[in-house]
């Protein structure tokens, strides 16, 4: 998704993938035994971190008649582009994984970097994986669109991106290493920072035509990770953003969505990238090398 890169400069970059499962179960193993976290309680989710709109949604999707027409009378739609803005999270919790975001910044912990784009914000959440049900709950199965995973979301990857005046202001535009992604607002204060979005990567001879949306503090972004987007500048403040790539481990086996070619898969910890290697052992997932 990024601009184009010489031969070398993709084999560094192909060398450095393979380095980094080592690096950060290095870092994990650091993290874990000498991070002190300020706000515990963050790392298990509760109910009561959920915005009640979110749970109604969730109520709503595991009830006998939910369809999808009914699920969208929840949710802000934009366009035609399957972009939507839902409530994700309570302002007390917004506020208290703000604090330990900030408390693990400060920190002189070891910092993977969220993704190969943003410079600031957290690589992995510290000590724990996010919350299962914000990638399996009932309603994102049943809103994903059929030929992107739908109720076969099996993984995710979930990091934390931070914009702020002398940091990173933008993010160009990409696509994600995401079947579906989650995008929530934790706040702060800040002005400007639009997120933009263009078409779909699969769509034959897109024509760029590019709609803005707001990032509303507390609300989650669901879009496809396949539609190409960017973030516009802020231009005062700090911006913070959960972002949670699902992933179908069923789709991606079969075509790379980064290079776009079959996966030529190394092992990786965890869910890796999110690929899996042959039907018998879907739990174990990897790391496309190629992307
Ligand atoms: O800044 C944002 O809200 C978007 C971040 C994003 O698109 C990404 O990290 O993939
Ligand atoms: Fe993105």
């Amino acid at each position: 998704a990024q601009p184009k890169a010489a031969p070398a400069q993709i084999e560094a970059e192909v060398q450095r993938r393979k380095q980094l499962p080592h690096q950060s179960v290095e870092r994990r193993a650091i993290i874990s035994k000498c991070y002190k976290p300020k706000h515990p309680e963050v790392y298990t989710l509760q109910d009561s971190f959920l915005a009640p709109e979110f749970l109604e949604i969730e109520r709503f999707c595991t009830s006998p008649g939910a369809d999808l027409q009914g699920l969208l009378s929840y949710l802000e739609s934009f366009s035609d582009k399957r972009i939507y803005r839902l409530p994700v999270f309570t302002e007390q919790f917004c506020q208290a994984l703000l604090e330990e975001l900030e408390n693990f910044e400060q920190s002189d912990m070891p910092k993977g970097r969220p993704n190969t784009m943003n410079n600031y914000g957290v690589g992995l959440i510290p000590c724990a994986s996010l919350p299962p049900n914000l990638n399996q709950g009932e309603f994102l199965k049943t809103l994903l669109c059929p030929g992107l995973g739908g109720a076969c979301l099996d993984s995710h990857r979930a990091f934390v991106v931070k914009y702020a005046l002398h940091e990173d202001l933008d993010l160009s535009s990409h696509y994600d290493n995401a079947e579906v992604t989650l995008n929530v607002s934790l706040g702060k204060e800040f002005t400007e920072g639009n997120l933009y979005f263009g078409e779909f990567n699969q769509d034959p001879s897109p024509v760029p035509q590019y709609i803005e949306v707001e990032h509303v503090w507390g609300r989650g972004l669901l879009h496809r990770g396949g539609q190409v987007h960017g973030a516009l500048p802020i231009a005062s403040g700090e911006r913070w953003n959960l972002i949670v790539w699902m992933r179908s481990s069923a789709i991606r086996n079969r075509l790379c969505p980064m290079c776009r070619r079959k996966p030529e898969l190394v092992e990786a910890e965890g869910f890796g990238d999110g690929f899996t290697e042959g039907e018998e052992q879907p739990q174990t997932v990897s790391v496309c090398a190629l992307g």
